[in-house]
């Protein structure tokens, strides 16, 4: 085997699950990476967005609306939800119709109340974007009350509290999260994923992996909440050196384990 395939061997071998892809080289294999609109990647990825975004619309509300209660249904009822002690979950936007999120944060934040002595308190961390270069941070709230709609109409928190003091970022958290629930537009079953274009979540994700690996803590697991019509065949959704794998899926139909961590963690 020639020196620069074992180099790139163990590279991979040091990387966290979601970048063990045929086309994901590490970075510095990558050197002409197209980052312009023209870039037949990018649009093939937008043609894709607008297309699920049709699809999204013709879909009836109620077959919806039955879909959000089994694919929460199934979050609410696992070992893997339910041991989890720090989240990460999007606020899910009626408007984008992305699979509801509302129970499951109900559920995490209403755990102040005495009853739940049994469960496992959970912190709970969500996204506010802080400009339009993709940066996006994941704050804690102990609150519904916590959020306002932001420029999109998707709710956030605010960085500060009703006593003035800062939410936490979990990028200074001193423990790891545990699993991320994320948003996107289509996704595969070798872990593929579509999001809005923004690129937020595949920073953020690269970035707390960066830092998950630097503290030897164990990685989170990516799971996508999606409707059935979002999944996609394999080789539909193109995917660039950025894009991040996610470890399994939740659909109305079931998980689906993707990755050997999601395998090991999630059956
Ligand atoms: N609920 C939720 N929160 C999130 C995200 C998300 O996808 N869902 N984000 C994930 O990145 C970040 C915000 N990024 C976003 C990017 C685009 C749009 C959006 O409204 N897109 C329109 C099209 C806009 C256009 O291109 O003109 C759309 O997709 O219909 C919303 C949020 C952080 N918070
Ligand atoms: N780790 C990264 N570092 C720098 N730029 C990045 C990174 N990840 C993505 N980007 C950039 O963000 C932009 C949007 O990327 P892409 O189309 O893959 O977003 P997406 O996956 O749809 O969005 P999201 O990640 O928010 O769900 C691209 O220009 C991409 O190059």
């Amino acid at each position: 085997m020639s020196l620069a395939l074992r180099v790139i061997q163990k590279a991979r071998s040091m990387l966290p699950h979601h970048q063990h892809h045929p086309t994901q080289l590490p970075s510095i294999f990558r050197s002409h990476m197209a980052t312009n609109s023209t870039d037949p990647v990018r649009q093939q990825k937008r043609a894709l967005r607008s297309k699920i975004r049709n699809d999204l619309r013709a879909f009836p509300q109620s077959q919806r609306a039955q879909e959000d209660v089994e694919v929460q249904n199934i979050v609410l009822g696992s070992s893997w939800f339910n041991s989890a002690s720090r989240l990460c979950a999007y606020i899910s936007c009626e408007a984008l119709r992305e699979v509801d999120t509302s129970r499951v944060l109900s559920e995490v934040l209403k755990q102040d109340d005495a009853d739940c002595s049994t469960q496992v308190k959970k912190k709970l961390y969500v996204p506010r974007v802080e400009d339009k270069n993709s940066h996006m941070r994941m704050l804690n709230i102990s609150s519904i009350n916590d959020l306002v709609a932001n420029s999109m109409n998707i709710l956030e928190p605010s960085p500060v509290d009703a006593n003035g003091n800062q939410l936490e970022d979990v990028m200074l958290a001193s423990d790891p999260v545990d699993i991320l629930l994320l948003p996107g537009l289509a996704f595969d079953r070798q872990g593929r994923r579509l999001g809005r274009g923004g690129g937020y979540y595949d920073v953020f994700l690269k970035k707390y992996q960066d830092l998950a690996m630097e503290r030897e803590w164990k990685q989170p697991l990516l799971i996508a909440l999606t409707y059935s019509l979002q999944i996609m065949d394999d080789n539909v959704i193109p995917v660039t050196a950025t894009d991040i794998l996610v470890d399994a899926l939740v659909s109305p139909s079931g998980v689906i384990p993707i990755s050997p961590a999601a395998l090991e963690r999630m059956t």
